[in-house]
């Protein structure tokens, strides 16, 4: 497996505020990522520290084996769409093309004219004109005809309606396959189900710590819901990771990581949908559940 983008033991602190901590996790080729989590929990830190915007307080991130940033070259195989999906106001949907052309080596003027038009966007148009949809659609527009080989994006669809989020994504699926080599894609989100229709690999961050991290189809073979008579969370199995529990006066319910389903008739045992299993994983103990998987 190919690493895109290595952290370990990333962290980055503002004076005393802790923005992410002890980050170790591995962004394979080739792979749609969803990165996940509620406000304040380091997405758009890692996504920063991972192009370059930020430094890291200790440890370390690489990028194509590299630190990120580290000359033109480096830049030029990176796209990042920050969370605001800045443009500039003043500036044509044209002038922003023309822009793009002149800054990056790489830049496909084709692919930029052709995704302006099947987006329906008038290219006298200035940007601070264009709804927020538009300007999202605009910016994306920029970081693929760079042809960059990994796209970073940090909340990309969370101004937009549900039309234009499920367009969005369908431009991104399409960048995605058009990709000579396939490019590597990490998306920020606070929803699991636009993750789900996109990603093929979650990261899942809460409280600046990693709590999973893996194959969105691993994750889902691994996790399960299991209903028994109230019990001790420490008299379950072992080879069985609690990753959250409810209890009642006469039940216990447990999101546990397995290798497999028991079969045990005093208790349920059933798959969890991606939705659960994160709402399991940020609900969690603070400290890291699960080690990221290397
Ligand atoms: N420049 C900064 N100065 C001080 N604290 C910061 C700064 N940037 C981020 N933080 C803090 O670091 C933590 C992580 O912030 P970050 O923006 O990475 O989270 P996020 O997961 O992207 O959140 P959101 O979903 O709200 O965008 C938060 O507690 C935030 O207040």
């Amino acid at each position: 497996m190919t690493a895109i983008v290595e952290t370990r033991a990333l962290t980055k602190r503002y004076g005393r505020r802790t923005a992410l901590a002890d980050c170790t996790l591995t962004v394979p080729a080739g792979r749609v990522v969803g990165l996940v989590g509620p406000n304040g929990a380091g997405k758009s830190t890692l996504l920063q520290l991972a192009c370059g915007l930020l430094t890291p307080t200790s440890g370390t991130v690489e990028v194509f084996g590299r630190p990120p940033a580290a000359d033109g070259a480096q830049l030029g195989r990176v796209g990042f769409v920050a969370q605001d999906t800045p443009t500039y106001a003043a500036l044509t949907v044209a002038d922003h093309l023309r822009l793009g052309a002149k800054l990056n080596p790489r830049w496909d003027a084709a692919l930029a004219e052709r995704r302006v038009r099947q987006l329906g966007l008038d290219p006298t148009q200035r940007s601070g004109r264009l709804s927020g949809g538009q300007r999202a659609q605009l910016a994306l527009t920029l970081a693929v005809a760079k042809r960059p080989e990994l796209l970073l994006l940090d909340e990309p669809v969370a101004a937009l309606d549900p039309l234009a989020r499920r367009a969005f994504l369908q431009s991104l699926m399409e960048f995605v396959a058009e990709s000579e080599s396939q490019a590597t894609v990490v998306l920020s989100s606070h929803l699991v189900s636009d993750l789900e229709r996109v990603c093929d690999h979650l990261i899942v961050l809460a409280g600046s710590r990693v709590q999973a991290d893996g194959e969105i189809d691993d994750l889902l073979a691994t996790h399960f819901r299991l209903t028994t008579a109230r019990r001790d969370t420490d008299t379950l199995p072992a080879g069985m990771r609690v990753v959250n529990a409810e209890h009642t006066e006469r039940q216990s319910t447990f999101v546990v990581r397995a290798e497999r389903a028991v079969d045990d008739p005093s208790w349920v045992m059933e798959p969890l949908g991606l939705e659960d299993l994160v709402l399991a994983h940020l609900t969690a103990d603070p400290r890291p559940v699960l080690e990221p998987q290397r």
